[in-house]
């Protein structure tokens, strides 16, 4: 595992990484995106054992990315929306079926996309809850609203029984080094509209160019 996943999660971090992905024109930066993904990585890994698949995937599918903006196509992976273009006028998109490009950006960042929904789902459960609320049971309702409509049994049976072994709230929101719940609380209210912002946005995008169901 790289150092920086093995490093102490900081909201506060995450928070900066989804802000500077927004241009003012309303793209989005793909090196930023993955920098929060990357940060909320390390939130994960401090959680245990339980929740090693997911981070395996989440980490493989922030690599894919990096790696094409490390590419000599790197500049054409700047934004989402470059790369959308990129790739579509290129032919590099499994659009009708699977198998030819597993790995192209545009379904590896529909996958993140679809978990951005799921996290925003989360934090809000989080942000409005009360003191003894379950996480466990925010986390998988939040999650049979979203991802899971994605995943087969097998990764929903996995998923749920990692849930059960979350933190109580209180030591969730320790873990966010943010301070007091007060200030967990505030600083989610500026998350979750945040988030919310940079899943439209790309929502609008992919479904513009019917991309939300790549395989
Ligand atoms: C204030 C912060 C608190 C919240 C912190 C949350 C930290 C979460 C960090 C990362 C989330 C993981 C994102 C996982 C991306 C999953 C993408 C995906 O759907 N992949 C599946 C499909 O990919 P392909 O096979 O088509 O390439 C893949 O099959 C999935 C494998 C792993 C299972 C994913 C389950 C996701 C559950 C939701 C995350 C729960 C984390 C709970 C932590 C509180």
């Amino acid at each position: 595992m790289a150092d920086s996943e093995n490093q102490k999660f900081c909201l506060q971090e995450v928070l900066e990484s989804f802000k500077s992905c927004l241009s003012p024109e309303k793209e989005i930066y793909i090196e930023h995106y993955v920098s929060g993904w990357k940060g909320l990585v390390k939130l994960l890994n401090s959680l245990g054992s339980l929740f090693g698949f997911i981070s395996k995937d989440a980490v493989s599918k922030t690599q894919i990315l990096m790696n094409f903006l490390k590419s000599e196509n790197g500049p054409h992976y700047a934004t989402v929306q470059s790369m959308v273009k990129f790739e579509l006028d290129n032919k590099l998109v499994d659009v009708d079926k699977k198998g030819i490009y597993p790995e192209s950006g545009c379904r590896t960042l529909l996958r993140l996309h679809r978990a951005l929904r799921w996290l925003q789902l989360f934090l809000e459960r989080l942000r409005t809850s009360k003191e003894d609320d379950k996480t466990s049971v925010m986390c998988r309702d939040a999650y049979n609203e979203s991802l899971a409509q994605h995943h087969p049994w097998l990764i929903r049976k996995s998923a749920g029984m990692a849930f059960y072994s979350l933190p109580v709230r209180p030591a969730f929101f320790e873990v966010m080094n943010v301070g007091t719940p007060e200030q967990v609380v505030d600083v989610l209210g500026k998350a979750v509209p945040l988030l919310c912002e940079v899943y439209q946005i790309t929502e609008e995008l992919y479904q513009k160019h019917n991309l939300l169901d790549l395989p």
